[in-house]
């Protein structure tokens, strides 16, 4: 049976029953938030929505590791490479759980930096913690279901060094198919900071070749394959055929994610993350990032929420909240369902 149990994870308390191999329950507020030990040792807290769609989250990161729909298809590309059981490794020397590296997949939020801007790991210094979840959610309403979780990574010592103290929050929400992510930020400094922050978006697709993203026409962009040179977007849809890193400025709250083969589409939409990254390693790339398979960038395509170009500004205790909200629709061109601007701009 694998079960371990670390009691130092703060603010939760710890109930902890073995109903079945593996299984948990986690106080969170008023109701018991079921909790995997997944075959990784790793806790797995699973939202699941009266529509049938589910989603689970792991402690570590703060990491969406799955999102199915009512049809139990999954929606989150994972690495085929990256087994989690290696994130996480307890280290009998130093008698404490070591962190490792970031998940390869599924969803995360990444803090204070962005890709390899500034002096912080890459992608900031959250993927690779251990969260925890958050008793005191408010100013939010407390959840009271299971479609719903509130997560909590605070500052410890190692990071006081930059960006000073904080309290970075993060309600994960199944809702009538959608994935809602409401992540915050608290600076619980006496000094202002500024941060860089972006929810990194793993979409499944059936074959990149085939994908189109819509509602970044006309827009500026940063091209971190080219020394990070500003160029305006000529295109009336961006497709794929090599290694695409570009931050898209000033977007619009809503880009559509067409998958033609899978005819379905995913809507993003966002608020106050003003970027969008549209991320593809191609061939070249995906053999040279260990944890992903060699052909996985075929069927993956990150299109992350963000706030890059302009870092967010935070007087001492000032919280920032920025909200992102994924959901799907079934369609097409050739069954003339799918008009973008339909999705995009709701014209009828
Ligand atoms: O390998 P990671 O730290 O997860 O970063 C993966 C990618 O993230 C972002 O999309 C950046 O734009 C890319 O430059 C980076 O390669």
């Amino acid at each position: 049976m694998s079960f371990l149990m670390l009691v130092d994870w703060r603010r939760v308390k710890v109930k902890p029953f073995v109903s079945n191999l593996g299984a948990l329950r986690l106080q969170q507020e008023s109701i018991q938030m079921p909790v995997l030990m997944d075959k990784d040792g790793l806790p797995r807290i699973v939202l699941t929505d009266p529509n049938g769609s589910s989603a689970e989250v792991l402690l570590y990161g703060g990491h969406i590791v799955s999102w199915k729909n009512q049809r139990k298809e999954e929606l989150l590309f994972m690495s085929s490479k990256d087994n989690l059981c290696h994130l996480w490794k307890f280290s009998i020397e130093q008698a404490k759980w070591k962190q490792h590296k970031a998940i390869r997949g599924g969803i995360s939020p990444s803090f204070a930096r962005f890709g390899d801007v500034g002096s912080l790991e890459q992608n900031g210094m959250t993927r690779n913690r251990m969260w925890s979840l958050d008793r005191d959610p408010s100013p939010l309403p407390p959840i009271d279901n299971h479609s719903s979780v509130d997560l909590i990574l605070k500052s410890t010592g190692v990071d006081l060094k930059k960006p000073h103290s904080f309290e970075l929050r993060l309600r994960i929400t199944l809702s009538a198919g959608k994935l809602i992510l409401i992540p915050r930020v608290r600076n619980t400094d006496n000094k202002p900071f500024s941060f860089a922050f972006s929810l990194c978006n793993y979409l499944s697709v059936s074959d990149i070749s085939e994908v189109r993203v819509e509602g970044l026409e006309t827009l500026d962009y940063v091209d971190n394959l080219m020394n990070r040179s500003r160029f305006t977007e000529q295109a009336d849809a961006i497709t794929f055929d090599g290694e695409t890193d570009r931050v898209y400025l000033h977007s619009p709250d809503k880009i559509a994610i067409i998958d033609h083969e899978k005819k379905r589409t995913f809507v993003l939409q966002k608020n106050a993350l003003p970027d969008a990254v549209v991320w593809n390693p191609w061939n070249k790339k995906a053999k040279a990032l260990p944890d992903l398979g060699d052909d996985d960038y075929k069927m993956m395509l990150c299109v992350n929420s963000a706030a890059i170009d302009t870092p967010i500004l935070l007087k001492p205790c000032e919280e920032w909240k920025g909200y992102q909200e994924l959901s799907t629709v079934s369609s097409s061109y050739c069954s003339g369902q799918l008009d973008p601007r339909r999705v995009l701009y709701g014209f009828h």
